[in-house]
């Protein structure tokens, strides 16, 4: 199966946005994304940062053409949004979140299967041997061997987002875009799954990825550039330490944030005192002179 259009190359961009701008008509005008440039090259893998409501989960969509700008350009895989057919494009990317509808009841094997087709139920007649040992396969190097049989509504959160990442691969996409991944896992999940998403890209040369977080100690050290976006605006992008800065961070979320770097993992702790903290001075010790 190619991850790949024809004329597609690794050299080209896989995304570009220009001078993107959306607007809600329904929320009044309301702008979400103004003037947004981005270009993602063949093998990086992204971060998307910045404070709720910034507008990282929109710029997914865009780049999972999911949706379509209302000013501005979007080409996907090198293909224009609005001058293609976009059942198509999205077949070719791979696009994870928390919201993807899975029956429960499906065992994981099954779940990852229904990537081939792209849909919720299992097309029993679409899947043949090649399809179910790929599923295996993608199963095996997302660390989800022991539990191929398990339903998908027993699986742990960890579990659920790496069968979620398997499901995604079928379709051998050269762009995964991950929405918030890590949302509620505990940290020897999140360990698991920044393990699992380093190996996929150290693994596949020619996969770029897109993730969304709140968190830069979920990124993995295979993570090499950074966008943080604030109002719906880009404040600072490019390669991954020159974006992942406390200066950066300070500005973006608007309190004192000190940012450091060990091992290729990234921290970020605010350095400020919570002003309600600093009005309640403590009680004074029953007996204690004034
Ligand atoms: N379908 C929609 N209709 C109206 N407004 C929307 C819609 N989707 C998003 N918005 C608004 O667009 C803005 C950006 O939303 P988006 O989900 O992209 O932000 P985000 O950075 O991913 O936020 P969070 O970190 O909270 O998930 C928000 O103000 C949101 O309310």
């Amino acid at each position: 199966m190619s991850g790949h259009f024809a004329g597609e190359s690794e050299s080209r961009p896989v995304i570009v946005l220009s001078g993107v701008s959306i607007r809600r008509r329904t929320t009044g005008q309301e702008i979400v994304l103004d003037s947004v440039d981005w270009t993602v090259q063949g093998g990086q893998h992204w971060a998307l940062l910045g404070p709720n409501g910034a507008g990282k989960t929109t710029m997914l969509r865009l780049a999972g053409a999911l949706i379509h700008p209302t000013t501005g350009t979007v080409d996907v895989l090198g293909h224009r949004l609005g001058r293609v057919d976009v059942r198509e494009l999205r077949a070719r990317v791979g696009f994870v979140n928390a919201a993807q509808k899975v029956p429960l009841d499906a065992a994981a094997h099954t779940v990852v299967l229904t990537g081939a087709t792209g849909t919720v139920q299992p097309l029993w007649r679409m899947y043949d041997a090649a399809a179910r040992e790929r599923a295996h396969l993608l199963l095996a190097e997302l660390d989800c061997k022991e539990f191929t049989q398990r339903a998908f509504g027993d699986c742990s959160g960890g579990q659920r987002a790496r069968i979620l990442i398997a499901r995604a691969l079928m379709s051998d996409p050269s762009l995964l875009l991950l929405d918030e991944p890590f949302n509620a896992l505990d940290l020897p999940s999140r360990e698991d799954l920044v393990d699992a998403l380093h190996r996929l890209a150290a693994g596949r040369p020619g996969l770029s990825t897109v993730t969304v977080t709140h968190h830069p100690e979920e990124l993995p050290p295979s993570t090499s550039h950074a966008y943080l976006l604030r109002e719906g605006r880009e404040l600072v992008s490019g390669p991954v330490e020159s974006v992942l800065t406390s200066e950066n961070f300070t500005a973006c979320y608007g309190r004192p944030i000190r940012v450091e770097s060990h091992d290729g993992r990234w921290y970020a702790r605010s350095t400020a005192v919570p002003s309600a903290r600093r009005r309640r001075e403590p009680p004074p010790f029953p007996g204690s002179r004034p």
